[in-house]
């Protein structure tokens, strides 16, 4: 299967909110037209509603090449019987939904049915993104081709088993939150020492950015990084004595933020 199917056969959104909305957008901006695309939502946002073309909430085609899953892991039992008929092979089905299995896919659509599990961020928004993916045997197949969706907005990375999937949720899927809260706790801090707040805001955004795409390209380990910013006996020293406590600093705090994470996925999985 290749775009050309997706473009012969159609491709569905199956709940088209922030994740899938990022997606769309990329892929428009890209190899499909929206002719080429169903979009089943009770609440279309207006930027749907703008798209000329898109099939909204429309009959569905036969037999689509793929139907993305984009709803919340809650709204699973409701939404996913628009499109079981579609299960059991022909049409490939590649979810997002945090925590949700493969295995209560093939329950919900029956043996067969080609299933790829996928966890995006929301960098994707901007073609940054990062999403890890595993597939059933049915899927595998289809792999490249869900590689080569993902990959309009951000990079992909294969999973070798599914049970990975939690950890990654926790770790790039929820991440995107956690580096967001930072960028906040950075600000406010600054603002503590006087700054003024969109001086402090300003600051707090550029840094949390640069130092996240200077990590991102450079040939040098974060940890290298970090000595290059750290001079002995200097203030990076200073804040880094208490930031990096065993104890009480962000090792144990990120420890047990990835694990809540994690273990959250594994339960919307039951
Ligand atoms: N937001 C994020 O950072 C990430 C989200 N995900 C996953 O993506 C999925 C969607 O999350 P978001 O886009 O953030 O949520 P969202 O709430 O923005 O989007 C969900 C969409 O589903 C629609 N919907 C509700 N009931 C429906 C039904 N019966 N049939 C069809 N559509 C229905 C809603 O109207 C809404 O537009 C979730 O399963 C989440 O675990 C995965 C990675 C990152
Ligand atoms: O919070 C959530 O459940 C979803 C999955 C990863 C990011 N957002």
């Amino acid at each position: 299967m290749n775009v050309n199917d997706l473009r012969e056969r159609g491709l569905v959104l199956l709940g088209c909110g922030k994740m899938g909305s990022a997606m769309l957008e990329g892929w428009l901006k890209g190899a499909l037209e929206p002719r080429d695309v169903w979009v089943i939502d009770p609440q279309p946002s207006d930027w749907l509603r703008s798209i000329d073309g898109l099939n909204l909430n429309a009959d569905l085609p036969e037999r689509p090449a793929l139907v993305l899953v984009a709803v919340k892991p809650q709204m699973m039992e409701d939404a996913l019987p628009q499109v079981k008929t579609l299960g059991g092979g022909g049409t490939v089905f590649l979810s997002v939904a945090a925590g949700t299995t493969i295995e209560r896919y093939e329950r919900m659509l029956g043996d067969g049915t080609p299933v790829i599990r996928a966890m995006p961020n929301t960098p994707a928004a901007i073609g940054r993104g990062i999403t890890a993916l595993a597939a059933n045997a049915e899927g595998a197949p289809a792999l490249d081709l869900a590689e080569t969706l993902l990959s309009a907005v951000g990079q992909t990375v294969r999973l070798e088993t599914e049970d990975q999937m939690d950890a990654v949720t926790g770790v790039s899927g929820s991440g995107p939150a956690y580096v967001f809260h930072l960028i906040d706790c950075l600000a406010k801090a600054g603002e503590a020492e006087g700054l003024p707040p969109e001086l402090a805001m300003r600051l707090a955004k550029a840094t949390v950015g640069g130092a996240g795409q200077l990590a991102e390209n450079s040939p040098k380990s974060p940890e290298e990084l970090r000595r290059d910013v750290t001079s002995p006996g200097g203030t990076t020293k200073a804040g880094l004595d208490v930031l990096m406590d065993m104890e009480t600093g962000l090792p144990p705090l990120i420890r047990k933020t990835v694990a809540a994470a994690a273990a959250r996925a594994r339960e919307l999985g039951r």
